[in-house]
């Protein structure tokens, strides 16, 4: 991923506001001679209020009062400590989507509710893979709506690669079996899904997700590969619930976080990463296909801590 100057800056400047939160109570410390228990309810609560969820917050203290109860200690030295816990967390589930699948095309479905980024993070992984020098094309298997399918297009005639794609209301599995037959056909390597990803009515979901594996099952066993969720920071806690069902529903093997910039919530990713276990693929930080990051543990859980490296 090309690394424009800036991304980081964006990154620090959402994060800034969750590290905020945390800033308030961290800098009481500094007058305090030692970490007390109350000081500790406060570094929590602090904690808690920044969507890093319980479990996590909960570690935390635990790891602050071990290590330096009793002792005086800088605002800077408890930043370290949440930023290691951090890290700690979030580095098992920092997996990058790799391009392995043989046979090829490895197909990525990508599912989210309407509004998360799902099509904005489709053009950022198109744009991904392609500047790894993958050949890609994509599939408008939303075909729910007729605007999602003209958003796509759109994206695919920017990006310079082909599309599939069907009428609104059309049968989104027979579109992902197209993709599948044009792309082994013209030796594209990934093949990267847009579906309905309706929630709403969560057996139509399932019912239209497990024809898509049936239907693709007949062309390649192991397609689809991954599936992808994509969610949106800005929703906070919303976000894991939303992991909760889409994992019942539709084998989700790994996500995307959007909209991390400029969101006091990105203390969420935390949360997800210790609840779910799943891979977090990249985060989303802008609205343009340059705009998808790598998942970098350190940098994040710095950031949420408050530490500008
Ligand atoms: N700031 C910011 N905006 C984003 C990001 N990703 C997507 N967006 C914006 O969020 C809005 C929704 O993104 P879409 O990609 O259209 O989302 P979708 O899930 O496909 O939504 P529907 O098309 O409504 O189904 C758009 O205005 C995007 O530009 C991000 O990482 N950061």
């Amino acid at each position: 991923m090309n690394d424009k100057p800036g991304w980081k800056d964006r990154l620090f400047g959402g994060f800034s506001k969750t590290s905020s939160r945390l800033t308030e109570n961290l800098t009481g410390l500094v007058t305090k001679a030692k970490l007390d228990e109350q000081t500790l309810d406060e570094i929590e609560d602090a904690l808690i209020v920044s969507d890093l969820g319980p479990a996590t917050a909960a570690s935390i203290r635990e790891k602050l009062s071990q290590e330096r109860f009793e002792k005086g200690l800088s605002e800077d030295a408890v930043r370290k400590i949440i930023q290691e816990e951090i890290t700690g967390i979030l580095e098992p589930v920092a997996i990058p989507l790799e391009i392995d699948a043989f046979p090829r095309p490895q197909v990525i479905l990508v599912i989210g509710v309407n509004g998360s980024g799902k099509t904005t993070t489709i053009a950022k992984l198109a744009h991904l893979f392609l500047e790894q020098d993958y050949g890609v094309m994509l599939a408008a298997g939303d075909t729910f709506r007729a605007a999602a399918i003209g958003q796509l297009k759109v994206w695919a005639e920017r990006l310079g690669v082909p599309i599939i794609s069907g009428k609104e209301g059309g049968d989104s599995a027979s579109i992902v079996y197209e993709g599948v037959k044009q792309a082994t056909a013209t030796g594209i390597d990934v093949l990267i899904v847009d579906t309905a990803g309706r929630l709403q009515n969560r057996t139509e979901l399932m019912d239209e997700l497990d024809k898509i594996r049936r239907v693709l099952g007949r062309l390649n066993p192991e397609a689809p590969h991954d599936v992808v969720l994509v969610l949106d920071a800005t929703t906070g806690q919303n976000a894991l619930s939303q992991i909760e069902v889409f994992r019942e529903v539709a084998k989700v093997t790994g996500l995307v976080m959007t909209k991390l910039d400029g969101t006091a919530r990105g203390g969420v990713l935390v949360a997800a990463a210790k609840q779910f276990e799943l891979p977090i693929h990249a985060i989303g930080v802008g609205e343009t296909m340059e705009d998808l990051r790598p998942f970098e543990a350190s940098d994040l859980a710095a950031a949420i801590a408050g530490i500008e490296e």
